[in-house]
């Protein structure tokens, strides 16, 4: 087994879900199918409602930002009450919607939007949270060891404490010490890593970060943050140059603590 050996100034795990916790394809063919099918209801259930309105807002704010790229699709404002012209801003967010998931959009709106609309699927019991098999048990033995241990994921705070919350493991929330989302900047930039340890109350360099993608390992990296790649079945592969140049693990039974014997 190849054993990554965590530098003894790392007191913080920090952790990617998709493709490092969780198998790209429960997100793929269970997360984001469940919004292309239930949109449009979700839309015309929650239409009235406060939050639903704030997601619509967020949608339509970052529909302007992208109206220099292709297919991008605009949302209008409500200009009245008619039933015909709710239908047409509706029928605009899920054309918006489903584009940026044609694209894996990562943007804060469409996040926002999807963890509200997985809230029922998961209390509901439709679906469960999923990861690889030596996640939690490793996870369980970090803490163990003293190990803080936070999420950083495009998938929104809301969206992944419901997947930890409602799992195949039960509700397993109590592992983490909190939860960053791209509201605290996107995974590919270094600031957003700068501003996670600002906000955990450490260095960058006491924190290790593991991610299955190579921009968001480099954007750490320049943070001053160590970083491990994670190769799991199904993640997009590695050019012979990234290869030879992350840390990579298979599982996150790789890491050796400092404590470990
Ligand atoms: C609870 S996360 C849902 C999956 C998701 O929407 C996503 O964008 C995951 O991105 P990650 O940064 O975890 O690779
Ligand atoms: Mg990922």
């Amino acid at each position: 087994m190849v054993v990554f050996a965590v530098p003894a100034e790392v007191a913080v795990i920090l952790l990617d879900i998709e493709g490092t916790t969780t198998p790209i394809t429960y997100v793929k063919d269970t997360l984001f199918p469940y919004i292309k099918e239930n949109v449009k209801e979700y839309l015309r259930t929650h239409w009235e409602e406060e939050e639903c309105q704030q997601d619509i807002s967020l949608l339509r704010k970052q529909a302007e930002e992208d109206s220099n790229l292709d297919g991008v699709v605009p949302i209008p404002l409500e200009t009245g009450n008619g039933e015909d012209e709710v239908e047409q801003v509706i029928q605009a967010v899920v054309d918006n919607v489903l584009w940026q998931m044609s694209l894996d959009r990562k943007t804060t709106a469409l996040k926002q939007l999807q963890g509200h609309m997985w809230r029922a699927a998961y209390a509901t019991g439709r679906m469960k949270g999923e990861f690889f098999q030596d996640v939690v048990p490793a996870i369980r033995k970090w803490r163990e060891a003293g190990m803080k241990v936070y999420i950083y994921s495009s998938g929104s705070v809301e969206a992944q404490k419901l997947l930890f919350g409602y799992s195949t493991e039960g509700d397993i929330l109590e592992l983490f010490d909190g939860h960053f989302d791209t509201k605290i900047g996107h995974k590919v930039e270094s600031e957003s890593y700068r501003r996670i340890a600002s906000s955990i109350g450490c260095s960058t360099n006491n924190v290790l970060f593991l991610t299955d993608v190579t921009r968001e390992a480099n954007a750490a990296e320049e943070a001053d943050m160590h970083v491990a790649v994670v190769l799991r079945p199904g993640n997009a592969g590695l050019t012979d140059d990234e290869k030879s140049y992350y840390s990579l693990i298979t599982s996150f039974n790789e890491l050796f603590l400092p404590s470990s014997t």
